[in-house]
């Protein structure tokens, strides 16, 4: 087996006296699309906010692209991460959260601009050509001068996975990305990330409830409850014949 892109080795995470995750233990290989479901405060967003250096862990270890994330290698022993070296690992990945998180005073081309200029260095016309080519794969090659708030929440959705992607990170987060949508808006949102989980290469991890799409576009399911994985497989398996009780609850399918 290859080396994972993402691992969390026996991580605990607490909230005060909550503990969220309780020793999780998870590998991810590059490439690989993987959906978290479960219910409500299970603890799945936690893992894509801890991957993205939004939350420190307590204890264990997480790895990304063969490197721990909230650790550095010291003199043979791990030592808690740097703010350098936590702005390094982060490049590693991209992050789409439920509110689009957009930022309202500078135009679509700017959002997506932004930090290829000011984190990768990019030239204005470097970073100009890229949101362009982004903008073009989520179908808003005409919004580029638009401000977040004369767009869609889908058209917004569809800018934040633009700048997301326009850091050309390995891996991809998504934090239920259609769960603040009208409806009529998830389609054309989900048509994007179905785009995004036909390129061999990129990392998806993501969180939803769209419990159809999970099964259309995941190699694999993991269903979480009490910060722990209760059951993992293949989505079809998961989703028809899951072993667990406590998966077929949360399906409904007893
Ligand atoms: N910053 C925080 N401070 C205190 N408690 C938090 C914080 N963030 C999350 N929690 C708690 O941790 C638990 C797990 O939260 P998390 O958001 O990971 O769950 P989730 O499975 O993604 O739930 P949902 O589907 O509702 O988004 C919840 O009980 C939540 O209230």
């Amino acid at each position: 087996m290859n080396t994972p892109i993402i691992r969390f080795d026996n991580v605990v995470k607490q909230f005060g006296e909550a503990r969220v995750l309780n020793g999780l233990n998870l590998a991810i290989e590059a490439g690989e699309k993987v959906t978290i479901i479960g219910p409500s405060g299970s603890g799945k967003s936690t893992v894509l906010r801890i991957l993205m250096t939004l939350e420190p862990i307590d204890s264990g270890v997480v790895y990304v692209a063969g490197q721990p994330l909230w650790h550095e290698q010291k003199a043979g022993a791990l030592m808690p991460a740097s703010a350098r070296h936590l702005h390094d690992m982060r490049k590693h990945m991209g992050m789409v959260f439920q509110q689009f998180n957009l930022f309202p005073h500078m135009t679509v081309r700017r959002n997506i601009t932004e930090a290829p200029i000011h984190v990768l260095g990019l030239s204005k016309q470097e970073a100009n050509e890229r949101a362009e080519h982004y903008l073009a794969l989520v179908g808003l090659t005409d919004h580029a001068d638009k401000f977040p708030r004369q767009l869609s929440g889908g058209q917004q959705q569809r800018v934040a996975i633009a700048r997301a992607l326009a850091m050309k990170p390995r891996i991809m987060l998504f934090d239920e990305p259609t769960s603040a949508l009208d409806p009529e808006l998830v389609g054309e949102v989900l048509q994007v990330i179905q785009r995004l989980a036909s390129e061999d290469d990129l990392t998806l991890l993501l969180v939803t409830h769209e419990m159809q799409f999970a099964r259309e576009i995941s190699d694999r399911v993991v269903f979480f409850d009490k910060g722990e994985i209760v059951e993992e497989g293949d989505p079809e398996t998961l989703f028809t014949a899951p072993r667990e009780a406590r998966t077929r609850a949360f399906l409904k399918l007893t």
